[in-house]
């Protein structure tokens, strides 16, 4: 079973417009309304691959009620909060650029977040394949909790991948104990300090937060693919070109691809771009079924040179 804990979920709600022309009015094609936070969609993907899956949220108001129906049926443990759920909006446009309006969430008391520690660490006791901890942090979460959530996940032997941003991810990523960080190419970049233009660049960032006593990093690039690397090595994989219809979630169903395949990091990085693709071609947060991703159509190239740029990839 892979556990995901997303302390600020949200229900997602995508609007499909033509094109986004700001002060006119946008007549919005197909609405979508799915369950959101990037631990739920990781959860999600997971489920869709067959693979068994327990969900750790927080949800509170009629928009938890709505997220908690959402689910469908999804295994969750949900911690009730007196807040309310935030709700997040999509635009998509034509050509597939997606437009994030993300709310910054409900308030959570500290008995909440003692809440979702005590109902992490009771599902980390039936011995998870692994702990994914993911999205940003809602008010009132101290920023140190995904390096606890690490800590605890790490005193049950059970490894942990990361997925946030900005200052939780910093904090995290200088405690150490993350088996797996799934930063995109941006997040990295506010992580080092800097832009980062070749694979070079990725590669001197994510060894920075491997010795700082994390395992692996895993590096969505958007359309250019994503880089793997660890203290042994580096791999850069590449999908066959799709028709973007959404890139939100996309980076969910990477993380997805990743953990649920066995074997080298390679065939590991295969999969995590393969979900990774199939998502993007579908509107929202639709997380791909079982016979869309195409592995093996994606190329991965050991030791890719330092030198190439991430936008030339
Ligand atoms: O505001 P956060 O927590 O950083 O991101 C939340 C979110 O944008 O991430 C998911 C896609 O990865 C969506 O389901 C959700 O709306």
């Amino acid at each position: 079973m892979i556990l995901t804990c997303t302390p600020n979920p949200s229900v997602d709600h995508t609007l499909e417009v033509p094109e986004l022309l700001l002060g006119d009015i946008l007549r919005i094609r197909s609405p979508t309304t799915e369950a959101g936070g990037k631990g739920v969609n990781v959860s999600r993907a997971l489920r869709a691959m067959g693979r068994a899956t327990t969900a750790v949220l927080p949800v509170g108001g009629a928009t938890g009620a709505e997220l908690t129906s959402l689910l469908s049926g999804l295994q969750h443990v949900a911690v009730p909060i007196a807040g309310t759920t935030r709700k997040n909006f999509t635009l998509a446009e034509g050509d597939g650029t997606t437009t994030k309006l993300n709310s910054s969430g409900p308030e959570l008391a500290p008995g909440e977040v003692d809440g979702l520690l005590a109902a992490v660490e009771a599902e980390l006791a039936r011995g998870p394949e692994w702990l994914v901890a993911s999205g940003s942090l809602p008010v009132g979460a101290p920023v140190d909790l995904y390096a606890r959530l690490a800590k605890l996940a790490g005193s049950y032997g059970v490894p942990v991948a990361l997925d946030t941003s900005g200052e939780p991810l910093a904090t995290a990523v200088a405690a150490g104990g993350s088996t797996l960080l799934k930063p995109n190419r941006e997040e990295l970049g506010a992580l080092a300090g800097r832009a980062l233009e070749s694979v070079g660049d990725v590669v001197r960032a994510a060894r920075e937060a491997v010795a700082r006593g994390n395992h692996a990093v895993l590096v969505t690039l958007g359309p250019h693919g994503a880089l793997l690397a660890d203290a042994d090595g580096i791999w850069w994989g590449q999908g066959p070109p799709v028709v973007p219809r959404s890139t939100v979630g996309a980076g969910d169903c990477a993380l997805a691809g990743y953990l649920s395949a066995d074997g080298p990091p390679d065939h590991r990085l295969r999969r995590a771009v393969a979900w990774g693709a199939a998502a993007v071609a579908l509107p929202g947060t639709t997380v791909p079924g079982p016979g869309e991703p195409r592995p093996d159509a994606v190329r991965v190239v050991p030791d890719p040179p330092a030198s190439w740029l991430l936008d030339e990839l």
